[in-house]
């Protein structure tokens, strides 16, 4: 494509050759190759002006920045007012506007996003749609899986998947929307249709100033979306996202008056059950996986698909099978106490899962978790006080540590959970953690592994190192870890 076609749209003073064709497009250096279009991002950690000699070097022959850059001898350079935004807009024009040919939806919230989408996903599929899931876990085109490094990926890596996804023939793509994306101009450019708010609480809040610049950034989407905005009534931040929305508002909740609402709902650590009611229409609803916050992510998901007017019939089959792993997953150990596998890493999201938890009459129920480290620290307290508070038991230890102290990390744990009466330990090493809560489980105990859910890993340092919960879980038990 040559360059010029590929600026469309964006306002620019450009010095060199505008003709020049563009074989492809990145935002790091060391990924250049000839003929390359290389856009120099200044990032958090260093500047990608630091390193157009290099990607020249690589094969790039034209720059894009937003600051005054050396000029060098056959390389074209284009001075953009934002090179994150404008990225966006290239990356689109490069892939051909994949979305224009999508069925786009975007799910935001604190919580709730990946579960929301696999519910999607499953209920789309059985209407034998080929469905696009862009998200934590991993993004899928159908059954075929490809590995994600963020939830929501960067302008240019999220375009190329969408034309990935129109070539395979995808009609609906499902996805995460995170707040980094919306603050950091990843989803700029993508045409939703819809638009999903499961809920807002405390997290990144060493990324965004504080809960009202946070909503803020989530409420982008609303402003975005182009057939309908599908809002949690119940959460305190609703009307914000109303407020935002230029399409149609449809409501979904338990509590306040929704246009889509639960009753009657049955918990219990195999699922939960209820009805849902829409206007005069009513189905009895069956999830596997429990807790009251999946009965919210499941009216996300019912509401979404009676607007693409899915029978409700339809989509009772379509839940009533969906799992998601690492949330809320039993692990099966044989024994006669019960392990779950949980992604909790937020103070809601601690407190939701031991709710969950409350009416169920087993054991004691345990709390394993730690905290990520380089991620808001002031959410640790607020989780050790709310697992005190709910947990019978907790073993304090690490989550992925990254670049900090994990014994810091858990230090700010024990802050909150000194608030309250509840007995704990702190074992910082996560592997003998679980052997700890495994060695001392009682008949009928719910130990709950949060934090890490589907995550086979732990980064301690700059080192990813291999951490399965699942199997370190089998390990401890086949070596007589539970007496
Ligand atoms: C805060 C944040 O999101 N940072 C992301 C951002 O980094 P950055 O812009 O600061 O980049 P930088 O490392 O300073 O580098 C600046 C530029 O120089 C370039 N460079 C760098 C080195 C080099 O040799 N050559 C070169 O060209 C880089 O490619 C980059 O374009 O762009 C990088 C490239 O895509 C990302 O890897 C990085 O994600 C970091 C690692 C991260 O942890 N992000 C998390 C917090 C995140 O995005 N999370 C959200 C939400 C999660 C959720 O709650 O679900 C997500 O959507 O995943
Ligand atoms: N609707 C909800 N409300 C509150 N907590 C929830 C909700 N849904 C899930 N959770 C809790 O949050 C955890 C993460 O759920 P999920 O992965 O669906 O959220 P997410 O928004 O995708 O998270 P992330 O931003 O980290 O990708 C779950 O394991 C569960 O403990
Ligand atoms: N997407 C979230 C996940 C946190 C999960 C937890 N295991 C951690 O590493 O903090 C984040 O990046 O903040
Ligand atoms: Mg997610």
């Amino acid at each position: 494509m040559k360059l010029i076609d590929i600026l469309k749209g964006v306002k620019c003073e450009i010095k060199g050759d505008p003709n020049i064709d563009i074989s492809g497009v990145c935002y790091d250096s060391r990924k250049a190759k000839k003929k390359y279009l290389f856009i120099a991002i200044k990032g958090f950690k260093t500047d990608g002006i630091f390193y157009v000699e290099e990607a020249i070097k690589n094969g790039a022959v034209a720059v894009v920045a937003d600051r005054e850059i050396k000029e060098y001898p056959g390389i074209t350079t284009v001075l953009v007012e934002d090179a994150r935004a404008t990225m966006a807009k290239i990356a689109s024009n490069f892939y051909n506007n994949p979305t224009s040919k999508l069925t786009l939806i975007g799910v935001t919230g604190t919580n709730g996003k990946t579960s929301v989408t696999y519910m999607l996903k499953a209920i789309l599929e059985r209407q034998n749609n080929k469905v696009g899931l862009v998200g934590t876990i991993q993004n899928m085109i159908g059954d075929e899986v490809i590995p994600s490094v963020h939830t929501t990926p960067e302008s240019l890596d999220l375009q190329e998947l969408f034309s990935i996804m129109v070539n395979k023939g995808v009609k609906y793509v499902v996805m995460e929307v995170s707040s980094h994306s919306l603050a950091l101009n990843r989803v700029d450019e993508c045409e939703f249709d819809i638009a999903i708010f499961t809920n807002l609480s405390q997290d990144h809040l060493d990324f965004h100033q504080n809960m009202e610049e946070y909503a803020k950034t989530k409420s982008k989407l609303f402003k975005m979306a182009k057939r309908a905005s599908v809002i949690n009534i119940d959460d305190k931040y609703s009307s914000m996202m109303i407020e935002s929305s230029k399409a149609k508002v449809l409501t979904y909740g338990i509590e306040d008056f929704a246009y889509v609402m639960a009753k009657d709902i049955r918990n219990s650590l195999d699922g939960v059950k209820f009805k849902v009611q829409i206007e005069d229409k009513k189905e009895e609803m069956s999830l596997k996986i429990p807790g009251l916050f999946n009965v919210y992510n499941a009216l996300a998901a019912i509401t979404v698909a009676d607007f693409l007017g899915i029978s409700l019939r339809s989509v009772r089959e379509a839940l009533s099978q969906v799992t998601v792993k690492g949330r809320f997953e039993p692990v099966e150990t044989g024994k006669d106490f019960y392990v779950f596998i949980d992604y909790a890493h937020t103070p809601d999201g601690i407190q939701n899962i031991m709710e969950a938890l409350k009416e169920y009459k087993t054991g004691r129920k345990i709390l394993l978790f730690g905290a990520g480290g380089d991620r808001d620290k002031t959410k640790r307290p607020l989780m050790g006080e709310v697992a005190g508070k709910y947990a019978d038991f907790c073993i304090l230890t690490s989550d992925n540590p990254r670049s900090e102290d994990p014994r810091e990390i858990i230090s700010q744990i024990e802050e909150g959970i000194k608030k309250t009466n509840c007995p704990y330990v702190v074992i910082e090493n996560r592997k003998e953690a679980i052997r700890y809560a495994l060695t001392n489980a009682q008949k009928d105990d719910v130990i709950i592994l949060a934090g890490k859910g589907h995550e086979t890993y732990q980064i301690i340092g700059n080192k990813v190192i291999p951490f399965d919960e699942r199997e370190i879980v089998k390990e401890i038990l086949s070596e007589g870890g539970n007496k």
